[in-house]
């Protein structure tokens, strides 16, 4: 006779209908099954692990009782951005969290206590899990953290497969591949967190079936997309304003209580965890993503109009963003939309509609529009190396008129370009404009310098891989890149660059002229500093009677072409074209 410490009420919900039923611990080693505790080693099993383990081996399955998340031990397999963050953020409730990622270098440098990437809020809670050890960072082995795991979740990525726009699922069928071999006999809930497209969660759940050899496993498969930012993912995860489920059985069943234990500690208000169908949770993740662009691709259209109108887009979209029906999220003008997130989502989407022979053409002009967009802002701040300053006219080249940009104008001017990532407060590179506005400067033969507060060398040189040898210059802070530049152009709003010492930036540059892509900088107050200062949708500002400022300027342009291009253009939007 033994005595296991263990919490007095568990739930088995097994077939057998000794095990159907609430019991402690004493009615669980009583009852037949019994027999399999006590058989798997000489001493007594200590913890809850020990026995989910156990019996798990046996075909039956261990579910915590309702609420009780501490019981839990998951998988992630991936370490990405969503994979990483959600482990660590889990580990603070779960009793185990596995962290599976097959690159190799990523998860020794997380054993080591170094974050690949740039997440805020993410260290002191790695460091946390980790020396707790509650959370555990495996690039082989996988089979262990599989066997010890109530839930897998697939969190591996679904980028944009290679010149069709349709999401690559071949990481998220690999994965699903290697949980269906190695399975062990019981009940394991499987998750998809990566974005799928609709129909994905059914074709995985069919797929394993029939990869599945080992007998008595059972599991589901079933849909939770993820909504975290990069940024603040950390804080979006841990209070998610909805959490969607999407394919699991009624109340009550093995893969919905297992959800709602799970996210116990994250969704207080019952209404904010929805339970849905597998294409509706799939849809309901690109859906949002894809308003979240229209409302995007929607202010930068209004910014444009606005700068050829004298309109102030902030003005303009503070206004409507008080009209609760709109809101005021994602009302903010910049180069395009990026990341790795919502272009390749909005090119998937609409990929997955044409294979039902239906055309989503809000969402196709949306696409088409961002990547106009990117096109038009670098030539943009391209021409503004030549034009002369201040010239109020000039501003309006960002409508359409960008033929006139060529190598022979540009040609080694030199371009001083602050922030390279989609948007702040991450490393991230993927599908930013600021990569596409450097990479068409260096076409036109340009000398750039950049910096960004976050991004590594090795990932910005990644990036410029087909421009070797071209005049790239990666520096060390905002004053070396500004160096002897012709257009300073901030392309992401790093918060340091709304406060960085402009008489000295002044006195660095060859010309004082800032292009603002992010509205990030007062207009008056850059002007005041003898800065010629252009933003989006918004007046430009120039320096005030400074002779000495004004000597900076090289080049002057004729008043007449500037005039013929504002013309041209009012002209292009009122016959509605592009
Ligand atoms: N990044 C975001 O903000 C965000 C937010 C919500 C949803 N999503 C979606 O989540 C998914 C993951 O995105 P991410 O940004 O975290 O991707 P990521 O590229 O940062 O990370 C994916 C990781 O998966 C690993 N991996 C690939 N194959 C694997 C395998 N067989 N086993 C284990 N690991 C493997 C890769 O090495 C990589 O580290 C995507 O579908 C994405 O669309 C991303
Ligand atoms: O008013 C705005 C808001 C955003 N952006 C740009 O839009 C892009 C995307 O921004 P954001 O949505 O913050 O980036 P992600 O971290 O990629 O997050 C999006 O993509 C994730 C992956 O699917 C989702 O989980 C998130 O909910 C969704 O916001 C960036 O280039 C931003 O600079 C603007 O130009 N103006």
């Amino acid at each position: 006779m033994f005595v296991l410490s263990l919490k007095p009420l568990l739930k088995l919900p097994c077939k057998s209908s000794k095990l159907e039923q609430r019991c402690t611990p004493h009615i669980l080693l009583s009852c037949k099954h019994s027999l399999f505790i006590k058989q798997s080693g000489s001493k007594f099993l200590r913890s809850l692990g020990q026995i989910r383990r156990t019996l798990k081996s046996q075909g039956l399955h261990l579910v915590a009782k309702k609420g009780d998340v501490s019981d839990l031990c998951v998988s992630f397999f991936g370490a990405g951005y969503v994979g990483l963050v959600s482990s660590v953020c889990l580990a603070d409730f779960c009793r185990k969290v596995y962290c599976l990622d097959t690159d190799k270098e990523k998860i020794a440098s997380l054993r080591d206590l170094q974050i690949p990437i740039h997440e805020p809020l993410l260290e002191d809670k790695l460091r946390k899990n980790y020396e707790s050890k509650r959370l555990f960072f495996l690039s082989e082995n996988f089979e262990l953290a599989i066997r010890d795991s109530d839930i897998l979740f697939i969190a591996v990525g679904t980028p944009s497969r290679r010149g069709d726009g349709h999401a690559d699922l071949s990481y998220v069928f690999s994965v699903a591949e290697l949980i269906a071999e190695m399975l062990t006999p019981g009940y394991t809930l499987i998750v998809i967190k990566s974005t799928v497209p609709i129909g994905t969660c059914n074709k995985v759940q069919e797929f394993m079936k029939a990869k599945v050899k080992t007998p008595k496993v059972q599991f589901d498969v079933v849909s939770n997309p993820e909504f975290l930012r990069q940024g603040s993912a950390v804080e979006n995860f841990l209070h998610p304003d909805r959490v969607v489920v999407g394919g699991c059985g009624p109340v009550g069943s093995p893969s919905r209580k297992q959800m709602e234990t799970l996210y116990s500690p994250f969704v207080k208000d019952k209404e904010a965890l929805l339970f849905t169908s597998w294409e509706e949770a799939e849809m309901i993740k690109y859906a949002s993503n894809a308003f979240l662009a229209l409302k995007i691709q929607f202010t930068n259209e209004f910014a444009d109009f606005c700068q050829l109108v004298n309109a102030n887009i902030s003005v303009v979209m503070k206004a409507i963003g008080l009209d609760e029906r709109i809101g005021s999220h994602y009302l903010q003008p910049g180069p395009g939309f990026g990341g790795s997130c919502l272009p390749k989502d909005i090119r998937a989407l609409v990929r997955s509609a044409q294979e039902y022979s239906y055309s989503m053409r809000l969402l196709e002009s949306v696409i088409e529009g961002n990547e106009i967009r990117k096109r038009r802002i670098a030539q943009w701040i391209a021409t503004l190396a030549n034009e002369s300053c201040p010239k109020e006219d000039v501003g309006t080249f960002l409508h359409g008129h960008h033929t006139t940009v060529t190598t022979t104008n540009v040609y080694g001017k030199r371009f001083g370009i602050l922030g390279l990532t989609f948007k702040a407060n991450t490393d991230d590179l993927r599908e930013s404009p600021a990569i596409y506005v450097v990479q068409e400067l260096l076409s036109l033969g340009a000398h750039v310098s950049v910096y960004d507060p976050q991004v590594k060398i090795e990932s910005v040189i990644r990036n410029f891989d087909n421009f070797k040898g071209f005049p790239l210059n990666i520096c060390e802070d905002s004053y070396s890149a500004c160096k002897d530049a012709d257009v300073v152009a901030i392309l992401t709003e790093w918060e340091e660059f709304r406060n960085l010492d402009w008489d000295r930036l002044h006195s660095l540059v060859s010309r004082p002229v800032i292009v603002d892509t992010r509205n990030l900088l007062e207009p008056s107050l850059i002007g005041e500093k003898g800065f010629c200062y252009y933003s989006l949708g918004r007046p430009p500002s120039f320096p005030q009677n400074n002779d000495k400022q004004q000597q900076k300027y090289k080049i002057s342009a004729s008043e007449t072409n500037l005039q013929q291009t504002k013309n041209s253009l009012i002209e292009k939007i009122k016959t509605g074209s592009q």
